[in-house]
């Protein structure tokens, strides 16, 4: 299990408003509508989520501010990166603005700052430098960073095999980021290459809604046996008519309880 006690004070206090005392997360992205189709529902849904008490979720600003109230007692995510829409030309790589900067992302209770990075891509060094930065001003604030680490882009410049998934959260690692998301894509046994080949926690992003909720819990079942921190699973979690149950039979899959 990985622990977070090299860490300084802020950023272990941080950590610990994610990660049970397991060191394990369902983190449950909502960051969706700012860059991707209509997002999750607002209203009524957002506290059917909470209901199911992830441990952290992964907004935008907006939803971060609007339902504090309703995520009160999850850590949040803040996505940071942005600044292209699917109603524009959206990139498969090349790397937009960092929006919020991490003092103001303090201010409205952000536990740590999510930005994408694309390792094997064309344009790689644009957003492997962001991330280096932004992991470098959040040290000074005891503000963990999440890296979501893609490698080739979403155009899948080089292929998603488990090798490219490990180089590229060992990437993310090394440039520090405190926490890695990333894709399985393949068997979860094999996803302990990349839990070995990575110093902090990884945890498996969903993808496109599934026909069957069993595979969704299955594949969070999967990812924590080959040693993942957990699972940060958004359309599958706010696409599901029970929301709440779906979220219970994860923290069920990640945490045992
Ligand atoms: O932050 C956004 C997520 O990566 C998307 O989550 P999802 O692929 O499970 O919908």
């Amino acid at each position: 299990m990985q622990t977070y006690s090299a860490l300084g004070g802020g950023k272990l206090r941080r950590m610990r408003r994610m990660f049970a005392a397991d060191g394990r997360a369902v983190f449950v992205a909502i960051d969706h509508a700012a860059y991707m189709g209509e997002g999750p529902p607002l209203g009524e849904p957002m506290s059917q989520i909470a209901s199911g008490k992830p441990d952290a979720v992964l907004a935008t600003w907006h939803l971060a501010r609007a339902y504090a109230d309703v995520f009160a007692s999850a850590g949040l995510v803040l996505r940071v990166d942005g600044g292209s829409s699917e109603l524009g030309d959206m990139p498969q790589s090349d790397v937009n603005d960092i929006m919020h900067l991490p003092e103001q992302a303090l201010r409205i209770g952000a536990d740590c700052l999510v930005v994408l990075a694309f390792p094997g891509a064309p344009d790689e060094d644009l957003s492997l430098k962001r991330l280096a930065r932004l992991t470098s001003e959040c040290e000074q604030l005891g503000l963990p960073v999440m890296a979501e680490m893609i490698p080739g882009g979403w155009g899948r410049a080089v292929p998603w095999t488990m090798q490219n998934v490990a180089r590229a959260a060992r990437i993310g690692a090394e440039l520090g980021a405190d926490i890695v998301k990333t894709v399985c894509p393949g068997p979860t046994e094999e996803f302990a290459e990349v839990i070995a080949a990575c110093p902090v926690p990884v945890v498996a992003l969903g993808g496109p809604k599934s026909e069957s909720e069993d595979d969704v819990v299955a594949l969070a079942k999967g990812v924590v046996a080959a040693g993942g921190a957990g699972v940060a699973f958004g359309r599958n979690v706010w696409g599901s008519p029970q929301p709440e149950k779906l979220v219970a039979r994860l923290r069920e899959a990640v945490h045992g309880s």
